[in-house]
């Protein structure tokens, strides 16, 4: 494959339920959706999942157009490749930035399997016909929490994620025990945490949750080791993990005992499939992350995760989860509480891309 035009449209669109993180209360979402075209007229579309700033890891949309323009694409354009797996090794001669070069990878994954006149799904070994998923309730009100996961559980998810912080952990938790003592509950700290909050961590036991999802720093490998010993709820780690390297050192130290795997966070799909494969063979359970991406994203997730060894539903929610309207149709969407893997070629799905215009901020072509 050779890719004679590369083009970048930075788009922004408002989110259906505000998503309050640690950085602050996210009401508008920027991506940027990257197209392949090739000699042939075929395209693959990618999308880069970083956000406007750099609170979830350092990059942000502003630093991934600037690695795109001043490295990433100009090694790209027009150079052969016969995998994108041989991309993902030609983009790793730059250090770090993954976001920005996971847009790139996954765009030509979608490119790479619609001239193999396959599935994604098929390109990254999948055997799932349809995947369950579970959704994250933003950090709101108890009252408005307990109401979203009772509306999400009608519409068929299997796992709920909470995203608490430290003043407010036992209030919340106890108060959705104490009206779905069953549901398959975890919570998500962002790193909110730290050694110190041991005791008020081995409170949660009692709660029997599914996990743990990155109490401390995306560096404190050791603390979560220590962690790990106290308590019985299991460690997963997100932050933490941008490439199979550290899940190998997670896995030496016991610092976990999941993983969620993220396409943009570990620099594409290429990295995805080392990471899975070596859950698999250790038995680290391992799932699907999301990053309140569009459709493009998210049904390359969908592929992702039709794979056997995911076996914890993903953040895979439906498109109508974060947005209005998506960019691509048919939308994601829950029939009988499961997502459908998509079974045409490439990605499956048919992008909007008279909404992208619409929705671009501005627009690049290389
Ligand atoms: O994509 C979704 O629907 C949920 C994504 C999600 O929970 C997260 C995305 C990015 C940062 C965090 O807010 C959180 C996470 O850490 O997993
Ligand atoms: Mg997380």
């Amino acid at each position: 494959m050779l890719i004679q035009q590369v083009e970048l449209f930075l788009i922004e669109q408002q989110l259906r339920i505000p998503f309050k993180t640690s950085y602050g209360l996210y009401e508008n979402r920027e991506t940027i959706i990257v197209k392949l075209t090739d000699a042939s007229g075929t395209v693959g579309f990618g999308e880069v999942v970083a956000f406007s700033e750099p609170w979830y890891t350092a990059e942000t949309i502003q630093t991934s157009l600037h690695i795109l323009q001043d490295f990433l694409i100009p090694t790209i354009l027009n150079k052969v490749f016969t995998h994108p797996s041989e991309v993902a090794e030609t983009l790793n001669i730059f250090k770090g930035n993954p976001m920005a070069k996971a847009g790139i990878e996954g765009a030509y994954w979608d490119l790479f399997s619609k001239k193999k006149d396959i599935s994604l799904a098929k390109a990254l070994g999948g055997m799932k016909e349809e995947i369950p998923v579970g959704v994250v309730v933003s950090m709101n009100e108890p009252e408005v929490m307990l109401q979203q996961i009772e509306r999400f559980q009608i519409e068929g998810y299997e796992r709920f994620k909470i995203k608490v912080s430290k003043q407010n952990d036992y209030e919340v938790i106890s108060k959705i025990r104490d009206k779905f003592p069953t549901i398959s509950l975890m919570i998500d700290a962002n790193s909110d945490y730290t050694l110190n909050d041991i005791e008020q961590l081995k409170r949660l036991d009692q709660f029997k949750l599914l996990m743990i999802e990155q109490p401390f720093g995306d560096r404190d490998f050791m603390d979560h080791a220590i962690l790990q010993k106290e308590i019985a709820t299991p460690i997963c780690l997100d932050e933490s993990i941008y490439s199979l390297e550290d899940v190998e050192i997670a896995f030496a130290l016991q610092a976990c005992k999941i993983i969620t795997i993220k396409p943009g966070r570990v620099g594409g799909l290429t990295e995805s499939l080392k990471i899975h494969d070596y859950c698999v063979e250790n038995n680290m359970p391992v799932w699907v992350g999301g990053m309140i991406e569009t459709g493009i994203s998210r049904i390359q997730n969908v592929a992702l995760a039709s794979l056997a060894g995911f076996t914890i539903p993903g953040d895979i929610s439906a498109s109508s989860r974060h947005w209005e309207q998506d960019i691509i149709y048919p939308e994601v969407k829950l029939e009988n509480g499961k997502v459908k893997v998509p079974n045409g070629v490439g990605l499956g799905i048919t992008v909007n891309e008279e909404r992208i215009k619409n929705l671009s901020k501005k627009v690049f072509k290389f």
